[in-house]
């Protein structure tokens, strides 16, 4: 089946072109983010959250995340304003990380990248019928990127880590509910926002990708907590790590990045 990509040296990113042409396409994701080449743009408005009726359904490995998925068959938890000419709706999160020490992020800030970096992925349910359909649509998904760098403990973070011995392996999944992604939102939602791709295959330009300014704080204690997941299912002999789960910085190829103020 297509899902035979990773992040090891034979089936990582400089493979994935192989099966997925498109990864050597013109708005692909992540990308370094220059703050003094970006155009601050006065008509960008804020982003509003609007998680309070969100509805948290479960949290599984994937075998190249851990992700929480969330009700979407309705307008209850959606991002909007900002770059966005929709609302979208609140379809999962995931994270991406390093190992012990070292960077993790996808997306980087002046080359230099943060520990981890969480996306929470929203869909355009006002122009497409499903998440299928708007994940190929150039205005069909809209994430939102928030960094973590090291430092003291995340005072909410652990309702997650707290339950990530529960999906260690591939494909495993457990009852995730009542969890508010609000509660991992730095205090500024400045932002910047640029046109780009999913970061894994199947790596639709279908991304408009809004990454908030403002990290926020876990400490290695916590993020380390996510090392313990494995890439791989109960069934198989070998035990790897799940870490480095990232794609490094892709050409920008002439993209405007805006930055709200
Ligand atoms: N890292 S990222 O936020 O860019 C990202 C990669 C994959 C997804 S998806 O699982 O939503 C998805 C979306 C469309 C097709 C298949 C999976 S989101
Ligand atoms: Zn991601």
């Amino acid at each position: 089946t297509g899902d035979q990509w990773g992040y090891g040296k034979e089936d990582g990113p400089s493979a994935w072109h192989i099966n997925y042409p498109v990864a050597l396409g013109n708005r692909q994701s992540p990308i370094d983010i220059v703050p003094d080449e970006t155009t601050l743009d006065r008509d960008l408005g804020p982003i509003f959250l609007d998680y309070d009726s969100c509805t948290s359904i479960n949290i599984s490995n994937n075998g190249h995340s851990v992700v929480v998925e969330f009700v979407d068959s309705d307008d209850r938890s959606m991002i909007r304003g900002g770059p966005l000419d929709n609302p979208y709706r609140l379809k999962q999160f995931h994270f991406h990380w390093g190992e012990k020490g070292h960077e993790g992020s996808e997306h980087t800030v002046a080359g230099l990248g943060y520990a981890s970096e969480l996306h929470l992925v929203h869909w355009n349910a006002v122009k497409y019928r499903s998440f299928t359909d708007a994940a190929s649509a150039p205005d069909g998904l809209a994430v939102l990127g928030i960094f973590l760098e090291t430092g003291d403990d995340h005072r909410w973070l652990h309702l997650i880590t707290d339950v990530l011995f529960m999906v260690k392996y591939k494909d495993s999944v457990t009852d995730f509910k009542g969890f508010n992604p609000k509660c991992l939102l730095p205090n500024r939602l400045h932002y910047w926002t640029y046109l780009g791709s999913l970061t894994t295959p199947p790596l639709h330009e279908s991304v408009t990708w809004i990454l908030l300014k403002e990290p926020i704080v876990v400490s290695d204690k916590q993020l380390g907590m996510f090392r313990m997941l494995l890439f791989n299912g109960e069934e198989e002999d070998e035990r790897k790590k799940m870490e480095n789960n990232f794609r490094p910085p892709q050409p920008l190829n002439g993209r405007e990045v805006r930055s709200s103020n």
